[in-house]
């Protein structure tokens, strides 16, 4: 029997499969509002037609500076949730559970008006000066995170995922490449950690269900958190009560690395091991021997594919031939599936 095609239970929520889609920005909001339009309604269907386990919608931002882009998706408003509620109800209709990413991009944000950081460091010459954020600032944005999650509360979602990684806010908190506060959330990794830890904690105050965070596990950078700082935060992320860390790597700095098949894949396992918490798998995954062969591995827990999903909706079909394994086709499908 495959374990791709097993269930997997993560707090309470069940899905029928260990195949997620990761979250991907569709740059498709039409009115620089953040609001859902006929393209996520009909990307996010059709994964689910094509019978994902667990689909995680793109990066979601909790203010309308966190965006990456104006084409970005919002959660910042109680306006953004009937969209949203659309875009899950059809998930569910077709048997796919609905997570969100919700996001800040912090010195990353491409949108017009100051950006922020925890420190007055541009990414690169081709972005603008953040200004370092005050205590206040650092409030509004909990605030900020945990509004977030109460709408994705109310627009139906079965699972949340916080962005912590790709050089975002929450990974420039972490990271000593980025972080030279020198009050309370800069300095050892413990103060580094602190702004991730009340997030969980803003996020907690209105979301009991499962929660994902996603990381970079590498850095990519001699100064940068090492594999053991990540071991150790995932071991503080689980006494929070996280349910699983996605280990994504990178964006901290320019990219350096030219990446290949699997190569986050060892990032997954070393944290599943040495903080005991589950994990999922990203990062040029694209065939069902290879998603399998992780979870016989026991690399991680779940498998998250990306871009092979813009190329295969249907992938989970796919990997099931290529396993041989039956899956049931939607009734519609039931003549040619
Ligand atoms: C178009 C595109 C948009 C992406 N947007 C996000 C995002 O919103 N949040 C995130 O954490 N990662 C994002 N990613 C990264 C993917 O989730 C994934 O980690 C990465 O593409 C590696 O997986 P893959 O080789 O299966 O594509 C994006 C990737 C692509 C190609």
């Amino acid at each position: 029997m495959s374990l791709l095609f097993e269930p997997y239970t993560l707090q309470g929520m069940t899905l029928k499969n260990r195949i997620v889609m990761a979250p991907m920005c569709m740059y498709s909001c039409e009115d620089r509002d953040g609001r859902v339009t006929n393209w996520h309604r009909t990307h996010y269907t059709a994964r689910a037609v094509g019978q994902v386990g667990l689909i995680i919608v793109e990066a979601s931002a909790v203010t309308p500076q966190g965006r990456i882009s104006e084409q970005d998706l919002g959660i910042w408003s109680d306006e953004h949730v009937d969209g949203l509620r659309e875009i899950t109800n059809m998930m569910h209709a077709y048997g796919a559970k609905a997570a969100i990413q919700i996001a800040h991009a912090g010195r990353k944000s491409t949108v017009e008006g100051p950006i922020i950081a925890p420190s007055a460091i541009a990414f690169d010459d081709s972005y603008r000066l953040p200004e370092a954020m005050t205590t206040e600032q650092i409030q509004e944005t909990l605030f900020a995170f945990r509004e977030g999650a109460r709408r994705a509360k109310e627009a139906g979602f079965d699972c949340i995922e916080i962005h912590g990684a790709h050089g975002y806010l929450i990974n420039e908190f972490l990271s000593p490449l980025t972080n030279k506060r020198e009050d309370e959330y800069g300095g050892d990794r413990d103060n580094r950690y602190r702004f991730l830890e009340e997030t969980i904690l803003a996020v907690k105050e209105v979301w009991a269900g499962p929660l994902m965070v996603r990381i970079s596990a590498n850095e990519y950078h001699a100064d940068g958190n090492t594999l053991d700082d990540f071991i150790y935060y995932s071991q503080r992320m689980k006494e929070q009560g996280v349910d699983l860390v996605d280990c994504s790597s990178g964006g901290v700095v320019p990219a350096s690395i030219q990446p290949y098949p699997g190569y986050q894949v060892p990032l997954a396992e070393a944290i599943r091991r040495g903080a005991d918490v589950p994990t999922g798998a990203v990062g040029l995954i694209t065939s069902g021997v290879q998603a399998e062969e992780i979870l016989r591995k026991e690399q991680a827990d779940l498998v998250l594919l990306a871009r092979e999903f813009l190329r295969d909706p249907y992938w989970p079909r796919t990997a099931a031939k290529e396993l041989g394994v039956e899956i049931e086709a939607p009734k519609q499908y039931s003549r040619g599936w």
